[in-house]
């Protein structure tokens, strides 16, 4: 058998151990060929193939960021090339292709395998948003990145008597967020699925100094929004890919927050920080079982599938259940903060 694969999307810590392990199940336990696509989606209209052996794959298991390289492209760009992309996979006589990527890549996946395209998916993100799956990897990597640079700004703040906000990655949902602010001991967590009230924001900062606390540490994610009139957030527009463009929500609730509470307030933003490096050992097992179980999915024939994480088990599941939603973070999640932060 001829396997294609390709990484799309951002890049996200496992993505490497995932290749490898496609790799090393096809050719040791099928004596199958892989044949790698570089640059996403890009790369397979433009014919970007590499072939990749034991060699090649070598080596990869801790290493960060993607071997193949990752980069976006125009999903019409994409459906206008249906074409192509048929031809391409034709011409290295791939029988079956696996892209590694977030709901953008799968929602893509989902289409081709409605196409008659044979694929079997596997979900990255470091957000944690992709739904019919418990974890992805690059969550965990994600999460204990930020808890340490938490960690790190407890001490500073409590110093200098500060409000600091700490702005994480988290496009749609607030499990980044979550789980570095409840790990880190943070005094308030704000996520995209419940938007604030700055008021109410002041009104914390004012009564945890009042009862002689020394510090604030609030955590953010990137893509939290204010409660509709209570405070302006710049609109970045849309990008070329249909992202929101994001301008920086720490940076502009820390200036509305130093004017109305009269405390310093510093922002710290993680950025790329949070995908950089060698993933955590819990993200390099779930990776390699996650290429593991894709290159037998593709083997035994069980197209239009994503691998995912379901309790303790590797499970396969529809492509098109698993994009139809966001997995954000439930009610009940929040609900449980309520004793740990304020
Ligand atoms: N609705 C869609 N239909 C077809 N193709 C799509 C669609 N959405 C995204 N894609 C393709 O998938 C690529 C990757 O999507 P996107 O940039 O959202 O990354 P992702 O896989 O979701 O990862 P990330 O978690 O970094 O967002 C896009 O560049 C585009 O080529
Ligand atoms: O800077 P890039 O590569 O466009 O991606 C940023 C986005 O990718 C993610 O890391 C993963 O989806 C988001 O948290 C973030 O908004
Ligand atoms: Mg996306």
């Amino acid at each position: 058998m001829r396997i294609g694969v390709l990484t799309g999307g951002g890049d996200c810590p496992g993505l490497n151990a995932v290749l490898r392990a496609v790799v090393r199940t096809s050719v040791i336990e099928y004596g199958s060929e892989v044949i790698g696509f570089r640059n996403g989606w890009r790369g397979l209209l433009d014919d970007e193939a590499t072939p990749l052996d034991i060699g090649k794959v070598d080596k990869l298991l801790t290493r960060g960021g993607t071997t193949l390289g990752t980069m976006r492209a125009a999903p019409q760009a994409l459906h206008d090339g249906l074409g192509r992309t048929r031809q391409v996979l034709d011409d290295h006589g791939i029988d079956v292709l696996i892209p590694i990527g977030g709901e953008g890549t799968l929602t893509a996946a989902a289409w081709l395998s409605d196409e008659g395209v044979p694929v079997v998916g596997v979900p990255k993100t470091i957000d944690n948003d992709i739904d019919c799956t418990d974890l992805t990897f690059g969550f965990d990597t994600a999460v204990s990145i930020a808890t340490d640079m938490i960690d790190r700004l407890h001490t500073t703040a409590e110093s200098h008597q500060r409000v600091l906000l700490v702005e994480v990655m988290g496009r749609h949902a607030g499990w980044i967020a979550m789980h570095a602010g409840m790990a880190a001991g943070a005094h308030l967590i704000l996520m995209p699925e419940q938007p604030f009230d700055v008021e109410e924001i002041c009104q914390l900062i004012s009564a945890r100094f009042d009862r002689g606390d020394t510090h604030v540490i609030a955590v953010i994610s990137e893509g939290a929004t204010p409660k509709p009139g209570t405070m302006e957030l710049r609109d970045g527009g849309i990008d070329e890919f249909g992202h929101r463009r994001f301008t920086g929500v720490a940076q502009q609730l820390g200036w509305e927050l130093e004017a109305r509470s009269g405390k310093e307030v510093r922002t710290t933003v993680l950025g790329h920080v949070q995908r950089g490096g060698t993933p955590t050992s819990f993200d390099r097992v779930l990776a390699t079982r996650f290429g593991m179980h894709a290159a037998h999915a593709a083997h035994r024939g069980d197209f239009g599938n994503m691998v995912a994480l379901h309790g303790t088990e590797i499970a396969l599941v529809p492509l098109k259940e698993a994009v139809a939603r966001l997995k954000t973070v439930p009610p009940d999640r929040i609900a449980e903060l309520s004793a740990f932060t304020g």
